[in-house]
């Protein structure tokens, strides 16, 4: 059922039969009959297909067949070309309509780069396809020329052709060396080849021929064949020795198409090695030449057991092969290669990189009219391929210096950029680093701060409290111990002296504290502003925070024990005093009393210091024996004082000994050992220093006392 609908072409619109036509207008039938099927017909040089028919064998000449190919010029042929209409006559009247039993012929023109006829021998085809490959060569592409033909198509005819008719792969090497002999001169040539054969997916080495080889890929060559023998030859008669050895050891069988059959893709490869004399340019290239099994109809040909896999093995490999080369022509992102062993040797020797040849080996006659079609699709598929060259040079030197002054300029490189590498990852961290820490500048700014700020806090505490403190001792101390102002004036020098001594090796007395405290405050302001600004640098601040507090607190800790060790050198002054004092007050009473001047307040007052000092005996201290001396109580002291002022001398030795009770009463114990536990000072001294300070201004105004009346006596 045909469907009608309308196709743009050009500027107008045309009528078109079914929905295939709608897709492309390229379906149309041309103007002159035939279909343009050279629609995708390539614009790159760097693949060219070359279509070559074969003479008609003599079966094929033999039956009835006819020719389904038609040569239109060097480059054009049309496959099952329209017969020319011949007039159809019925009782002598031409007849309108075609013949409805004859099958419509395809008439499909292709145009390939050239058409040879069956009249062209090898040399014309190498002429026109490798010849010009050795130039490609000889500039260091690689090059490949392979040829594709259905069964008895002529493929293995044109590649080694016969004794009169020499094929390509001959004419070609011989080309190669005539061009290599040329140029002898200006190069030197190094030649190896190999050849194999890939056969049910099998790759042999047809030069050395042993166990199946297996295939590499490696990074710097491609896909190599491990094991393979490789022949160095430097003159061409070799090579056709090797050939023909070869050749003797390439799988084949016959088939219905070709007695002599080859049932496997052989593979020619000569490495050339080109080293330009002038330039120490070294060219590296490849030429492969493939003979292609084969393809063949499996259904058509009815074989079975071995013929069958063989068959199958090389349909699937040349499967494979179209669809590389299909990838290739559409510029896929993944062309396919490792579907057979034949696209993974050919990988590098189609597409690009490479300057191929195919040859399309047909049969002209309707016998392989399918194979025919199918080749001739297969070959413009090809040549849609528009790979890109590539030059393998490499260059180099002769002298070994030139390898060596490389490796090191390479080495030296790669040391500089490892330190670059290096200095980066460094700078890198240390950015990272750098944001997450303080601003050094501030850090020290900061730290700056509170170094002044603990110096501040220190001389406070030292200026406010300890000299404060010592002076305000000092003064209560004089006005006690100095009657009048002369005796101050002389004591002076005695006792506030040292203190100030004391006072002046701990602070500064030219500081004002005052001022300090303004200071400090201002600088816990800026302190504060500081932290609000830059809050990472709390931690910082709270670090010096506690130094400052743990200095305080040492700093105090020092002043306190100062104070203590003044004091413990002024109780020792007082228990000295004191008891200088008693020896003088107790002669001075018992005198008074004798004259009877004693009154009695004297008297009781005495008897007041008496049991004050009592209480004093009761004391004991951290580094004293707990053993106390037995103490008289005051009434008896002082009865016994006065009883021996009245009694007779016997007595008086009993006197003696009260007095010596009285004395020994008032003899304070001294305190040996210097208190160093400020906790022991602070619980005992501070209760033991102002009694003792009392006792002692008692004792004063007693003896003072006494004095007075003695000197008005
Ligand atoms: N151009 C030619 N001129 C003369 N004879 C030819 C030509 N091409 C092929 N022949 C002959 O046709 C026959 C089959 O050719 P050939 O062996 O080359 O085919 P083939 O494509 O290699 O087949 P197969 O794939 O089966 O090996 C051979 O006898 C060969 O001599």
């Amino acid at each position: 059922m045909f469907r009608l609908g309308l196709l743009k072409v050009g500027n107008g619109l045309k009528m078109v039969k079914n929905k295939k036509d709608l897709k492309s207008p390229h379906r149309n039938r041309s103007l002159t009959g035939t279909r343009p099927i050279s629609r995708i017909r390539a614009k790159g040089r760097n693949i060219r297909v070359i279509v070559r028919v074969r003479p008609p064998s003599n079966r094929e000449q033999g039956e009835n067949f006819s020719n389904v190919l038609k040569i239109v010029d060097d480059s054009t042929i049309v496959f099952d070309p329209k017969e020319e209409n011949v007039p159809f006559f019925y009782h002598g009247v031409q007849q309108r309509y075609r013949n409805l039993t004859k099958r419509p012929n395809k008439n499909l023109q292709f145009t390939f780069d050239r058409v040879f006829s069956h009249e062209a021998c090898n040399n014309d085809v190498f002429e026109c396809t490798t010849k010009e490959l050795i130039k490609t060569l000889m500039n260091g592409y690689n090059c490949s020329a392979f040829v594709y033909g259905a069964t008895g198509a002529g493929k293995t005819h044109t590649m080694l052709g016969r004794g009169d008719d020499p094929g390509i792969i001959f004419l070609t090497m011989r080309e190669l060396f005539k061009q290599k002999d040329e140029l002898s001169q200006e190069r030197h040539f190094e030649i190896e080849v190999t050849y194999l054969e890939v056969y049910n997916e099998t790759v042999k080495d047809l030069l050395n021929p042993g166990p199946a080889l297996e295939l590499r890929e490696n990074g710097q060559y491609g896909v190599i064949v491990a094991g393979i023998q490789v022949h160095r030859i430097d003159k061409s008669e070799k090579l056709f020795d090797l050939l023909e050895q070869g050749n003797k050891n390439r799988t084949q069988h016959p088939t219905d198409a070709n007695e002599e059959s080859s049932r496997s893709h052989a593979i020619f490869q000569v490495c050339l090695r080109m080293k330009i004399i002038s330039t120490n340019e070294i060219r590296l290239a490849k030429l492969s030449m493939i003979d292609l099994a084969g393809s063949e109809n499996g259904a058509a040909t009815g074989y079975s057991g071995a013929r069958f896999t063989e068959g199958v093995n090389i349909n699937k490999s040349l499967l494979a092969l179209g669809n590389y080369i299909n990838g290739l022509a559409h510029k896929q992102r993944y062309v396919p290669y490792r579907d057979s062993k034949l696209t993974r040797l050919l990988k590098d020797s189609l597409g690009d990189n490479c300057q191929t040849v195919m040859i399309a080996n047909v049969s002209p006659s309707s016998l392989s009219y399918e194979d025919t079609y199918n080749t001739l699709r297969y070959a413009i598929r090809v040549k849609s391929i528009k790979p890109n060259m590539q030059k393998n040079i490499v260059r180099s030197d002769t002298k070994l210096s030139h390898y060596v002054n490389l490796v090191d300029k390479l080495e030296k490189e790669n040391e500089e950029l490892k330190l670059e590498l290096s200095l980066l990852y460094q700078q890198k961290n240390n950015e990272t680093v750098t944001k997450d820490e303080p601003d050094p500048k501030l850090q020290t700014e900061l730290q700056a701060l509170y170094a002044e700020k603990r110096k501040l806090e220190q001389d406070i505490l030292q200026l406010h409290n300890l000299r404060k403190q010592l002076n305000e001792e000092s003064d209560a101390k004089l006005n006690g111990i100095c009657t009048d102002t002369p005796d101050r004036e002389y004591e002076h020098p005695r006792s506030l002296n040292a203190i100030d001594h004391l006072v002046r090796q701990i602070v500064n007395l030219q500081k004002d504290p005052v001022l300090l405290r303004e200071r400090n405050e201002q600088l816990e302001l800026r302190l504060k502003q500081f932290i609000e600004k830059t809050p990472h640098l709390k931690q910082v601040a709270q670090l010096d925070d506690s130094q400052v507090a743990s200095t305080t607190a040492n700093s105090k800790a020092e002043c306190l024990q100062k104070v203590l060790d003044l004091r413990e050198g002024e109780m020792q002054m007082c228990y000295q005093l004191i008891e200088l004092f008693s020896k003088v007050l107790k002669p001075s009473i018992l005198q008074l009393r004798s004259h009877e001047l004693a009154s009695e307040a004297l008297i009781s007052e005495y008897q007041g210091l008496v049991r004050q000092l009592q209480d004093i005996r009761s004391v004991t201290w951290d580094d004293e024996s707990t053993v106390q001396t037995p103490i008289p109580s005051t009434d008896s002291a002082i009865s016994s004082a006065t009883d021996v002022t009245v009694e007779s001398e016997e007595n008086m030795s009993n006197k003696q000994k009260l007095l010596e009770k009285l004395n020994n009463t008032l003899t304070l114990p001294r305190k040996k050992s210097r208190i160093t536990s400020i906790k022991t000072i602070m619980a005992e001294g501070g209760v033991m220093r102002p009694y003792a300070s009392a006792i002692f201004s008692e004792i004063f105004h007693s003896v003072l006392l006494i004095c007075h009346i003695l000197k008005q006596n």
